[in-house]
């Protein structure tokens, strides 16, 4: 008999679906994995009020393919101009969560904040009126190498900032180090992380060794092994503080295989294969519901899904390219074999 596991329907608590002719691409691959999606809202220009959140939510309803139930969870993006008044609209309109980009963090950042204390006004509304803070947390400044950049945040800003707001339920979102992993195990309570497939299933090895793939080029950028190892322990670790989040982050082949590559792993196409790829691997593969579908909406005060989906092991090849709206893009592990395939 086939081995097949079965999970309540899980949910992507980080996603970037992007827009116009993409969203065909990126909502029907979402939509085929999970049930709700935080839709990251770094779009050019970015999506920074409810009224935008709102227009933006209904392009993503027109691609929602036909039988299939997706909800999109909206997230506006904190500027140095972003105010109360702002985050009282956009909570009035429906939005969840807004996002914090330090100022040239990653893609599409340029218009993030570039001193945490310009939005101490908006948080302080967000703390009170239960909007979440989700945070791309690495700092900015040339000085500091590129693979700390995760560690100096918490040290420098976020450590503060949970404590200046002790009650504003705060997601570090993607993380990528033992550091972080530690930091959101022994923070206050309120305080989450999302974890990607590929920061499970790869480290900086696979990106560097015997040539450089810029398919794993994404941000934070991959770490060492050891890095790798703690995030699969806190991940199967059964602690409700870390759930899953994709940040399938789609871009076009000639923008990755290029001299300036960009930073982002297309995953949303196999998404739930490949966590379950490495909760296997980590002989944990009964930790995979309470990471896919249980801590996420627990977290975000949202039910959890009904309905359930199954997986069988069933080895099958990853298309080595896909079609977003004319343009090739090249899913993460292109060609590779997968254990699990969703049925
Ligand atoms: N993760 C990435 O490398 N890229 C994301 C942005 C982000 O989540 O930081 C993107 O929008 O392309
Ligand atoms: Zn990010
Ligand atoms: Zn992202």
């Amino acid at each position: 008999m086939t081995e097949q596991i079965t999970l309540r329907a899980p949910d992507d608590w980080h996603i970037h679906l992007r827009d116009g002719t993409a969203l065909e691409r990126t909502v029907g691959d979402a939509a085929r994995q999970f049930h709700r999606a935080i839709v990251m809202p770094n779009l050019v220009p970015p999506v920074t009020t409810g009224e935008g959140a709102a227009a933006y939510r209904e392009r993503i309803l027109a691609h929602i393919p036909a039988g299939r139930t997706f909800e999109p969870l909206m997230v506006i993006y904190l500027t140095d101009k972003t105010d109360a008044e702002v985050i009282r609209q956009a909570h009035a309109s429906g939005v969840i969560a807004a996002k914090l980009y330090p100022a040239g963090a990653t893609t599409n950042s340029d218009s993030g904040v570039t001193d945490i204390a310009n939005i101490y006004p908006a948080l302080e509304e967000m703390q009170s009126c239960g909007m979440k803070l989700l945070v791309h947390g690495e700092v900015t400044t040339s000085d500091i190498d590129i693979f700390d950049r995760e560690q100096v945040f918490i040290e420098k800003t976020l450590a503060r900032l949970v404590e200046d707001f002790p009650t504003l339920k705060v997601v570090f979102e993607h993380i990528t180090t033992a550091n972080a992993a530690e930091f959101v195990q022994n923070a206050r309570e309120g305080v989450a992380a999302t974890i990607t497939a590929h920061h499970l299933l790869y480290n900086r090895n696979h990106m560097l060794v015997g040539g450089i793939r810029p398919h794993f080029y994404c941000l934070p950028i991959l770490k060492r092994g050891d890095h790798q190892s703690a995030l699969i322990e806190a991940a199967t670790s059964g602690s409700p503080k870390f759930f899953l989040g994709t940040d399938s982050a789609p871009h076009a082949h000639h923008k990755k295989e290029h001299e300036c590559g960009c930073a982002g792993c297309y995953t949303a196409y196999s998404a739930i294969e490949l966590y379950a790829e490495a909760f296997e691997r980590a002989g944990k593969l009964d930790k995979l519901e309470g990471f896919a579908s249980n801590f996420g909406p627990d977290f975000y005060g949202l039910p959890r899904n009904q309905d359930t989906i199954t997986l069988v092991k069933q080895p099958w090849a990853l298309p080595e390219a896909l079609d977003m709206g004319g343009e090739k893009l090249i899913p993460l592990a292109a060609g590779e074999t997968l254990n699990w395939k969703l049925v």
